[in-house]
């Protein structure tokens, strides 16, 4: 079974946890995609009665050409559930997201989640975050100097691009990669970041997960947190 394969058994999977009359957290990425066009397909034939709260533009996108009911973030005073894809899960449940650089909406709409449950291939699963380059979304005024105090710290930073420009978020900032290579601290390094002025978040998402549903050959684990 290759990766795009498991991608989508727990794309499948995951939306058997969303019932009748949720708000729905959909997350963004190749992983979340099968989620959500099963999702799609449970409204269509068996008449799912959801509200989806998107996490980017994308995901606006294509909920919106698969015939999803959407509401905004700022219409809703909670998600049910969250379900969205990954970049590094450690043993402990942390983990980091943003390697599509929707991070800042997918920490919103989780923040608002009674339930947060995250989809990954097998290959997400570490035993220390940190080989994924954390993403770091920044404000652009000062940008140039945040990228400094990161060369200063040692954290080797490189901005994210679209082809030859620097990338634009959704929510019209910058990214700054860091290329860690083990994060030994998850949840210091994530208070560091947090009151890094110009910094507005980052793709560390500690202690949020609460269910994460594992991709493997034979079968779909389900990894429920303490
Ligand atoms: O910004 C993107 C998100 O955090 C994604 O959920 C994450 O990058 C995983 O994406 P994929 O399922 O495509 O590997």
């Amino acid at each position: 079974m290759n990766q795009e394969e498991l991608k989508k058994k727990v794309g499948i999977e995951s939306a058997k946890y969303i019932k009748d009359g949720m708000i729905v957290g959909l997350g963004t990425g190749s992983t979340a995609r099968h989620m959500i066009e099963e999702v799609a397909r449970r409204v269509r034939e068996e008449n799912l009665n959801i509200v989806g709260v998107t996490t980017s533009n994308e995901t606006t996108k294509l909920a919106k050409s698969l015939g999803i009911p959407l509401k905004e973030i700022d219409e809703v005073p909670f998600v049910d559930v969250v379900i969205d894809g990954a970049d590094e899960i450690s043993a402990d449940f942390q983990g980091i997201k943003g390697g599509g650089a929707a991070l800042l909406f997918e920490k919103i709409v989780a923040s608002y989640a009674k339930r947060v449950i995250w989809i990954v291939d097998k290959s997400k699963m570490v035993n220390y975050l940190g080989e994924f380059p954390l993403p770091v979304e920044v404000v652009k005024y000062g940008s140039e100097n945040l990228f400094r105090l990161f060369e200063d710290k040692g954290y080797n930073p490189t901005f994210r691009m679209n082809k030859n420009e620097k990338l634009t978020t959704d929510g019209g900032h910058y990214i700054i990669d860091l290329h860690l290579g083990k994060i030994k601290e998850p949840l210091a390094l994530s208070d560091e970041l947090s009151k890094t002025v110009g910094v507005v978040e980052h793709g560390l998402f500690t202690n949020m997960v609460n269910v994460v549903i594992v991709g493997k050959e034979e079968v779909v684990e389900t990894l429920v947190a303490r």
